[in-house]
């Protein structure tokens, strides 16, 4: 049994947070963002027209003698934020840290949209939601972590991802030295293909909490915490100037004072947003206004933990108990 760590580095605002992995023989390295809210590893490829690409590193199946072309499968996937890619599929072998899975699925994208060919520092995505939902046609596909976990010391893996620093992936343990005190566990709902799960209730700075549950994801592929429209109407309510800007597609507010914590429960705990993890970049160059990391989940149907919320704990994705634990970060 194995255990397997890799550091993961955030990009400009903490945007994205992207992580080394290695394909075929001799090993081609890329650079891709670990994805807990989709399940396809896909990578842009030599398969792809080169105005498609502007800067990224390929994936060249025909230069890695352990490719094998999986005949006639094909992926396609859409994402929470519209962005999009599409392609074909090759088992070949796969490497993150120290841990590697001979016939892993990697579907070679032909065609990305905009929003991937845009962003020259990501050259794919390594999808660890759930298998249930790999795009892969006509016989879906696993992801790595479901192709190596029964050969970890434990079917799980961590996140610990930091606010504009280097963090850290982890594979079948629990690093003890990663958090402090307990760490806070609650059950996941699989069955979309999502780490899903409820949280019990929110407050707004040093207020009381409120029993409202927000059922929702934990999603390294998204950016912001994505909440229903009464709770984000509730915590900038509370922020004086703060305003929804049709203009940025979210809610705005003057960058200082430092707006109020965002509390949210986990089973018997709580996770705090601290206030300037909530002043999520400035709007404009005169460094007035700020867009909220807090947005609106309207129309996804249930609301997204993405990196906003997970900075600021240290996360465990538990396959095995089926299971999110939220701890402090030490
Ligand atoms: O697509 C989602 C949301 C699923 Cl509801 N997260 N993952 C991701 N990857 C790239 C952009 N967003």
């Amino acid at each position: 049994r194995q255990t397997g760590t890799v550091e993961t580095d955030a990009e400009k605002h903490d945007v994205e947070y992207l992580t080394p992995i290695s394909i075929g023989t001799p090993p081609q390295n890329l650079i891709v963002d670990f994805d807990t809210g989709s399940s396809d590893l896909w990578v842009f490829s030599t398969e792809m027209a080169a105005k498609d690409i502007k800067g990224q590193a390929v994936y060249d199946p025909n230069n890695s003698s352990t490719s094998e072309k999986l005949q006639g499968s094909t992926w396609q996937i859409t994402y929470g934020d519209g962005s999009s890619s599409s392609g074909d599929v090759y088992l070949d072998t796969v490497t993150i840290g120290n841990l590697t899975v001979p016939n892993q699925a990697v579907e070679a994208a032909t065609k990305v949209s905009d929003e991937f060919t845009d962003d020259a520092n990501n050259d794919g995505l390594l999808g660890l939601g759930f298998s249930s939902i790999n795009t892969v046609q006509p016989t879906p596909q696993n992801t790595f972590f479901d192709n190596i976990k029964n050969n970890l010391d434990a079917p799980l893996f961590t996140a610990d991802l930091k606010h504009g620093a280097p963090g850290s992936y982890n594979f079948g343990y629990i690093d003890p030295a990663a958090y402090v005190g307990n760490i806070s566990w609650t059950p996941v709902d699989s069955s979309q293909g999502f780490w899903s799960f409820t949280s019990p209730g929110y407050a707004v700075g040093t207020e009381a909490m409120r029993n409202h549950s927000i059922s929702g994801i934990a999603d390294t592929g998204t950016t912001l915490l994505l909440l229903p429209k009464s709770v984000v109407k509730a915590y900038y309510e509370e922020i004086q100037g703060a305003q929804y800007d049709s203009n940025q597609g979210g809610y705005v507010f003057p960058c200082s004072p430092t707006p109020p914590d965002f509390v949210f429960g986990v089973s018997d705990g709580i996770v705090t947003v601290p206030g300037d993890m909530v002043s999520y970049a400035p709007v404009d160059s005169a460094n007035q206004d700020c867009f909220g990391g807090i947005q609106s989940d309207t129309g996804i149907g249930f609301s997204i933990f993405g990196d906003v919320a997970l900075k600021t704990s240290f996360v465990v994705f538990d396959a095995g108990g089926l299971q999110l634990g939220w701890g402090a970060k030490n």
